[in-house]
């Protein structure tokens, strides 16, 4: 029998947990970089960024690297470009991985609370879930740029909570990243992952979350309201 949940209150990632984003997000960088004069970097590079927002893709896309220092020079004609053909393309490529509508549907019906969390700025969280048909899911939405700390600091899980009227002992978190699990243990929420997620290249359970699951289809029997 695997472990059983019975939060009030699921605060759920968008890139890498709801969704396939790394489409989109590599168009946009190499076509940015490429505006600038450097090399693409293709899809299996971007899939390691992502996770950290905006700003950080485009700069680990200059640097070529996930912590390497970039060129600050660079960056700053790449991110009005990366900001202006993102805002076009936010969803043109991008798709919800097999098993989240039928996850989603599943919590909305147990009556528990669903947010949705994303170091992912408010101008492309917005559109997104629009276009991908969430938008109406969710009770609260908290983007990267919503509070003034993103994940892997607690503040977006712990301001959900508290406008949501539920305990952070009593929430739980669903993500696909290191810093979703760091944003639930400082918050004390539980904490779930997807094995599909992105995770800069590591396998999540290295960070040991609660749980790891293939599908949101898995939640059925692992989710029950109180
Ligand atoms: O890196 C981003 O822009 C967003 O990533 P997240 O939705 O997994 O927080
Ligand atoms: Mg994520």
């Amino acid at each position: 029998m695997s472990k059983t949940f019975s939060p009030e209150l699921i605060m759920i990632d968008v890139d890498g947990t709801l969704v396939d984003s790394v489409p989109d997000l590599s168009w946009c960088l190499d076509e940015t970089l490429k505006k600038v004069g450097l090399p693409p970097r293709g899809e299996a590079a971007a899939r390691k960024w992502v996770g950290n927002g905006v700003i950080r893709i485009v700069e680990r896309g200059i640097a070529n690297d996930l912590d390497a220092p970039h060129d600050e020079a660079i960056f700053k004609d790449a991110m009005p470009i990366f900001r202006e053909l993102y805002a076009e393309n936010t969803s043109k490529r991008s798709k919800l991985y097999p098993g989240v509508r039928e996850g989603v549907d599943y919590l909305k019906s147990t009556g528990i609370k669903i947010g949705c969390i994303t170091n992912k700025d408010e101008q492309f969280t917005h559109p997104i879930l629009k276009d991908l048909g969430l938008w109406n899911d969710f009770e609260i939405v908290i983007s990267g740029d919503t509070l003034e700390k993103k994940k892997p600091d607690p503040l977006p899980l712990l301001h959900g909570a508290k406008m949501l009227g539920v305990k952070p002992e009593n929430s739980l978190m669903l993500g696909d990243s290191t810093s979703d699990v760091k944003a639930a243990r400082a918050a004390g929420f539980e904490i779930i992952c997807m094995s599909y997620g992105y995770n800069h290249g590591d396998d999540i359970r290295d960070s040991n979350p609660d749980a790891v699951i293939d599908s949101m289809t898995e939640l059925r029997d692992m989710i029950k309201p109180r």
